[in-house]
């Protein structure tokens, strides 16, 4: 049983919104709730990383979901600058190879030498974006197995490199968790309430159901933000929770 609290703290709202403006009047609407607050690419491009650093300011815990991948020097680099806004969590993609992502960790411990009081991001990789479905990953970007499969070996590669959890599907958090251990952190998008259109995901769960997984997170976007009141909306999913 989760308290109301817990329950907030499990979600991470995605603002998914073309502007500050946009996404600061959604961010009003939820004021109290103790949910976690995900910044992602088309926000991040538009509003900057005052938006950021806003957010922090008044208390809200921040993933920065921006997906980094490059090669290693670029992403220590990326790493670095990202670690000096005091996010709570960052990503990059496990694609990228365990070089890269050992690279972003050696861009957050500068970032620490040299400012001592900033905050420690959790590091996680992106596995396989909940949008890939069994077909695509086969038929379409040719790589041969389960995307179960291919996800474990992602996380796998993701603790080795030093980082503490990845971004998959509710469907393979039992699987990450057999293979890379309880307290490695499952981030999981593909979140649909029941009867909830679900859009371009593929690999989906309720959030009740993403809980009984065992995940830690779960990043909900368009089921609250496209929600006539997306403050009920968010109430009802952590009703679910509780
Ligand atoms: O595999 C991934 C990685 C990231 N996401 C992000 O999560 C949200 C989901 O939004 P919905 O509106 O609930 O579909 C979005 O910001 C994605 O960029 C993901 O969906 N899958």
């Amino acid at each position: 049983m989760l308290s109301r609290e817990e329950a907030a703290g499990r979600v991470m709202v995605a603002l998914d919104y073309p502007g500050a403006a946009s996404a600061e009047a959604l961010v009003r609407s939820l004021e109290g709730i103790p949910c976690y607050m995900k910044v992602g690419m088309q926000l991040f491009y538009a509003a900057g990383p005052g938006f950021v650093t806003e957010l922090k300011a008044r208390g809200y815990k921040v993933f920065l979901d921006l997906k980094m991948h490059d090669i290693p020097n670029t992403v220590k680099g990326g790493a670095n600058s990202i670690a000096k806004l005091g996010v709570d969590m960052f990503n990059v993609h496990a694609a990228g190879g365990t070089a890269m992502m050992k690279a972003a960790m050696e861009g957050v411990e500068a970032a620490l030498a040299a400012e001592p009081g900033l905050r420690r991001p959790l590091v996680i990789a992106v596995t396989q974006l909940t949008s890939t479905s069994q077909a695509v990953l086969n038929d379409e970007i040719g790589i041969d197995g389960s995307v179960a499969d291919a996800v474990v070996r992602y996380a796998r590669l993701a603790r080795e490199a030093g980082l503490g959890g990845v971004v998959a599907s509710p469907q393979e958090v039992r699987l990450i968790k057999e293979a890379c251990g309880p307290s490695f952190r499952t981030i999981t998008p593909g979140i649909r309430p029941a009867g909830a259109d679900i859009g371009d995901q593929s690999r989906i769960m309720t959030p009740r159901e993403a809980l009984a997984q065992g995940t830690d997170y779960m990043v909900i976007g368009r089921p609250i933000t496209a929600a006539p009141s997306p403050r009920e909306a968010l109430e009802t999913i952590i009703e679910e929770l509780m």
